[in-house]
């Protein structure tokens, strides 16, 4: 397993919780705002404490946070930040392996970006970076908050093929928090819904079901399907 939550709980948005990820497994997180999605995911990286339970990741792990602009002022390239990401940040001596920068920008097609200033890049272009920034430490465990977020149908699809294609090749474990699950609905193993009256876990279809949902809000939810996509009334 690279994560595990054992009667995991933070007050007063989720608890008992408990979830192992295994390695090349696609878990999508989803529920309304405030939720707790992003919370989750602070819990794995260590930024938020459980008020109870326990976290566990034995995994090196990338990150895509939640959509947040770059300074306009920041004195750096798309291609400075990758490089300092894939040299495991600022310490002396460390470099990126040759060719390593050019091959993330490449794979997140962001090359034509890649000498632009990071803060004068449009929110999507931006998102890029933060892609090519998660994936330069050939991470175990990709946690994806939101990354589709400012980003068109066209990149939106490029983005979780090679998020997809990753966890296949690589066994990467991926806890991706979406507030629609039909982008990954072709690629997703299992769904965490996050609610106010509880979390269920389970498969798509075990968890985006009428019943289920509606047991989760406390107020009548209907999911229906339309044209191969699910939609939550
Ligand atoms: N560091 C923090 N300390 C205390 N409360 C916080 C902290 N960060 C977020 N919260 C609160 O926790 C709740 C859940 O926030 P979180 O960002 O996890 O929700 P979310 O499900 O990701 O929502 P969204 O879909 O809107 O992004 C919110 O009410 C938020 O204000």
């Amino acid at each position: 397993m690279v994560l595990t939550f054992t009667d995991a709980a933070v007050d007063p948005l989720f608890s008992d919780l408990n979830l192992t990820v295994e390695p090349g497994e696609f878990l999508a997180v989803l529920g309304p705002n405030g939720a707790g999605k992003s919370t989750l995911l602070h819990t794995v990286t260590g930024t938020r404490r459980l008020t109870r339970g326990t976290v566990s990741v034995n995994a090196r792990t990338g990150f895509i946070p939640q959509q947040r602009m770059f300074s306009p002022d920041l004195p750096l390239r798309a291609r400075d930040l990758v490089n300092l990401s894939a040299a495991h940040g600022v310490l002396r001596r460390r470099r990126a392996r040759r060719g390593a920068v050019e091959e993330l920008l490449r794979e997140v097609g962001a090359t034509g970006i890649a000498d632009r200033r990071v803060g004068n890049l449009s929110g999507g272009q931006q998102q890029l970076v933060r892609q090519a920034q998660a994936l330069a430490n050939d991470p175990e465990l990709l946690l994806c908050d939101e990354p589709l977020l400012s980003l068109d149908m066209g990149v939106q699809h490029r983005t979780v093929d090679l998020i997809d294609r990753r966890r296949r090749e690589a066994g990467t474990a991926v806890v991706f928090v979406t507030h629609s699950i039909n982008p990954v609905l072709r690629v997703v193993d299992r769904v965490l819904y996050l609610a106010p009256y509880g979390h269920v876990l389970g498969n798509v279809s075990e968890v985006m079901r009428s019943e289920t949902l509606s047991e989760l809000y406390g107020t009548r939810v209907e999911v229906a399907e339309v044209n191969d996509r699910l939609i939550v009334i």
